[in-house]
């Protein structure tokens, strides 16, 4: 047995988001988002599946809290509808939609739990999605004048705060692969929407600032670790475009106020340029405090001229995967969080990190032992990064509970908490018992 000892100020969470957990889409005054629209086209998300029930955690969230409680975690992840606070995007404030927060992060407070915000988490409003979305600036004015509503309204009772959740899956996953809403498959149209989202970022970081809001303020990229399938160079280079859409992309310009020129040079032959206005980058490079860190899977990639517009091929190794078929290897954290450092030392959270098994109820108990060896592999891993003196502050679990999973609907279950979708009875997992246990030592068993 080998024990693995946390730092006492360690953040122990969980991570949920709003269209996934929420449900009650039609109700408190909340507008369509851009997902409401998604899932209702035919053949975008598995089974027509749609977040108009989900969790129902709008009318239950007294239940999670009380789970969470139970479970011992000092924070909680969430996300915040902008379709609740401002339904038409950039009009009306909508009270009710603000009065059900207040209600939520006051129990989450009363419950000794610290809030941790994500501000977007994909529910664009719809209609600023048919006006453009965020490759047109009334988007990127929308998304500050919603995030100073936010930090007006919940200064004092929320001190972490995150603009985006994964601008590469907002940008590329959405507007070039059209996996996920809005749906667009163009390379132009997802370049012009991570620009948009990094001048939204910006601002609301200016905004911030400004406003004196209470906390800290920073945003989560998620990894795409990638090493080369072969020693070729073509191979390392498929690489190093995998993972600097995903990272570089966007945290170039914040952290030196320019894009990477090797991937602008990469896409300027594919005919894509980057939209940059004067001042854009001096506002996107406004300095933050924390970097928020999604991590599932890595891959061995390899240069294939078929493959995409990156050329960037992803190999079937034949590790164990996921039942997402995400292979299951947890040294493409380390790794990263190494690659991180050209950044500085910054302060950094694993704001998702998680595993895809769809086990069920076998006698009123899911016995998820493969998300148990998911959690001990990465949870080692961090233990190691901590001991190299990189400044990983906090850890959340994807997720709190079984929810909606984008395009895979309510197939795909990630939750510590098992959720009946038809009764939407909470069962927790036995992982989520394991987790509870190593909260509650602040330390890692590994059985040997
Ligand atoms: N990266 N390169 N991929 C190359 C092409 O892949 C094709 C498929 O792509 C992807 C990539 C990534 C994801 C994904 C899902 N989650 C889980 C959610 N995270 C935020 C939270 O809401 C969770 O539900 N994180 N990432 C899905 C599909």
């Amino acid at each position: 047995m080998t024990i693995f000892q946390f730092p006492q100020d360690f953040r122990w969470g969980t991570a949920t988001a709003s269209y996934q957990i929420e449900g009650a889409a039609q109700e408190g005054g909340r507008g369509v988002s851009i997902w409401d629209t998604f899932a209702r086209t035919p053949g975008k998300v598995f089974n027509g599946d749609n977040g108009d029930v989900a969790c129902d955690s709008y009318h239950r969230y007294e239940e999670d809290i009380a789970l969470m409680k139970k479970l011992g975690i000092n924070t909680y992840r969430f996300s915040i509808a902008w379709p609740r606070i401002i339904p038409d995007g950039d009009g009306e404030i909508n009270r009710e939609g603000l009065d059900f927060y207040h209600r939520f992060v006051d129990a989450l407070l009363d419950a000794g739990i610290e809030p941790f915000l994500t501000l977007y988490h994909w529910d664009l409003p719809q209609t600023l999605e048919d006006d453009g979305g965020w490759g047109n600036r009334r988007t990127v004015d929308a998304f500050v004048k919603y995030a100073e509503v936010i930090f007006k309204e919940f200064s004092g009772k929320i001190n972490f705060w995150l603009t985006f959740n994964e601008p590469w899956c907002i940008a590329f996953l959405s507007n070039m692969l059209g996996i996920h809403a809005p749906g667009n498959k163009d390379v132009q149209t997802a370049i012009n929407v991570a620009h948009g989202l990094l001048v939204a970022h910006g601002k609301a970081v200016q905004s911030f600032r400004r406003m004196g809001i209470t906390g800290q303020i920073g945003i989560a990229p998620n990894v795409c670790w990638a090493e080369p399938y072969s020693k070729s160079a073509e191979d390392q280079a498929a690489c190093d475009r995998s993972i600097a859409l995903n990272t570089d992309w966007f945290l170039d310009p914040i952290y030196k106020g320019s894009y990477p020129q090797f991937l602008v040079d990469w896409f300027a032959e594919a005919g894509a340029t980057v939209p940059i206005q004067d001042g854009d980058m001096e506002i996107i490079s406004e300095p933050i405090d924390l970097l928020g860190i999604n991590y599932y899977t890595m891959g061995i990639n390899r240069h294939n001229p078929e493959a995409g517009v990156l050329q960037s091929e992803e190999m079937n190794m034949g590790l164990i995967k996921t039942d997402i078929g995400w292979p299951v290897e947890s040294r493409g954290l380390y790794e990263f969080m190494h690659y991180l450092q050209k950044y500085g030392n910054v302060d950094v959270y694993i704001t998702e990190n998680g595993a895809c098994i769809n086990d069920d109820l076998e006698n009123g108990k899911i016995n998820d032992d493969r998300r148990i060896s998911y959690y001990e592999q990465h949870l080692a891993q961090i233990h190691r990064i901590i001991n190299d003196g990189i400044n990983l502050k906090g850890y959340m679990a994807w997720s709190l509970m079984d929810n909606y999973e984008w395009a895979e609907g309510y197939r795909m279950r990630f939750g510590l908490v098992h959720v009946d979708f038809r009764s939407l009875v909470r069962t927790p997992k036995e992982s989520f018992y394991w987790y509870q246990n190593v909260i509650k030592n602040n330390w890692l068993e590994i059985r040997n």
